[in-house]
């Protein structure tokens, strides 16, 4: 069977969207999510998202990792996605949609490129040696460095990941280097199980991460750079709870075309 497919991309982190509305797709195996992730023998792309209908929002957003899993929450896909349903018609500026971490509101300028999204609330941030653990949707690491420009990023992310704390559930690793004012983060994603040009969830946790760092409190806006562009993160930090976090940045469909699927 063929079916439709939008290739979008967040700052270099980049997706294989389907319009689900009338359920063409009916829950992928995960060697057909694979496949269509894999970048020699499918489309290509660091996730698939599912668009479908649900009662009370404007769509719900499935996601899986290029390995086949259901993945957690997906920062830059939850962009992406947020522009795929204003080029489909389903929205016009702003947006209800619920994901795997629950509801989301975003908005999207006119030219439906720019794309901010609030992001669950968090209250916890817990330390592993001199690295800071907590959830943005997503279970990440976050490790101040130096030289990060020509640092290993796979073979010391691997290593973390695949340590004996996170093996079995997993984590995303995300080093991070001061750079004007904000960071510099390169991220090695579980679900990809590689570096990824960018990581939405990521970069969110190393804003709050560094604020917590930091001793940052009130309204805080923290530019970071990855290696496909530039994101923003915008957050409320009260000294107990960090709230209102929103994710902006850049999401743009790249090309649609049909693939036959199993
Ligand atoms: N690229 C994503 C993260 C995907 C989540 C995935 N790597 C997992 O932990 O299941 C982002 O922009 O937030």
């Amino acid at each position: 069977m063929n079916i439709k497919f939008y290739k979008y991309q967040g700052a270099g982190n980049d997706f294989v969207l389907i319009d689900n509305r009338e359920g063409v797709v009916n829950q992928p195996d995960k060697e057909t999510v694979a496949k269509l992730c894999d970048r020699r023998f499918g489309i290509g792309g660091d996730g698939l998202m599912l668009l479908e209908n649900l009662d009370g929002y404007d769509f719900k957003m499935v996601y899986y990792n290029a390995d086949g899993n259901e993945g957690s929450m997906c920062g830059n896909g939850g962009r992406c996605i947020v522009a795929f349903a204003k080029y489909l018609g389903i929205i016009y500026d702003t947006t209800n949609f619920l994901a795997t971490d629950g509801p989301h509101h975003a908005k999207i300028t006119d030219e439906g490129n720019w794309v901010s999204l609030q992001m669950i609330d968090v209250n916890d941030i817990s330390k592993d040696g001199e690295a800071y653990v907590l959830n943005t949707g997503s279970p990440h690491y976050v490790k101040l460095a130096a030289d990060l420009a020509v640092k290993d990023v796979y073979n010391e992310g691997y290593a973390i990941r695949n340590n004996a704390t996170y093996k079995a559930n997993g984590i995303n690793v995300n080093f991070a280097e001061k750079t004007g004012e904000g960071y510099f983060v390169r991220t090695f994603e579980r679900g990809v199980e590689n570096e990824t040009y960018a990581c939405g969830t990521g970069v969110t946790a190393v804003a709050l991460a560094m604020a917590k760092h930091n001793g940052q409190f009130g309204n805080i806006s923290t530019p970071i750079r990855v290696l496909g562009g530039d994101l923003n993160i915008r957050f409320t930090n009260n000294g107990e709870k960090f709230t209102n976090i929103f994710l902006e940045g850049p999401a743009e469909l790249v090309f649609e075309g049909e693939i036959e699927i199993a």
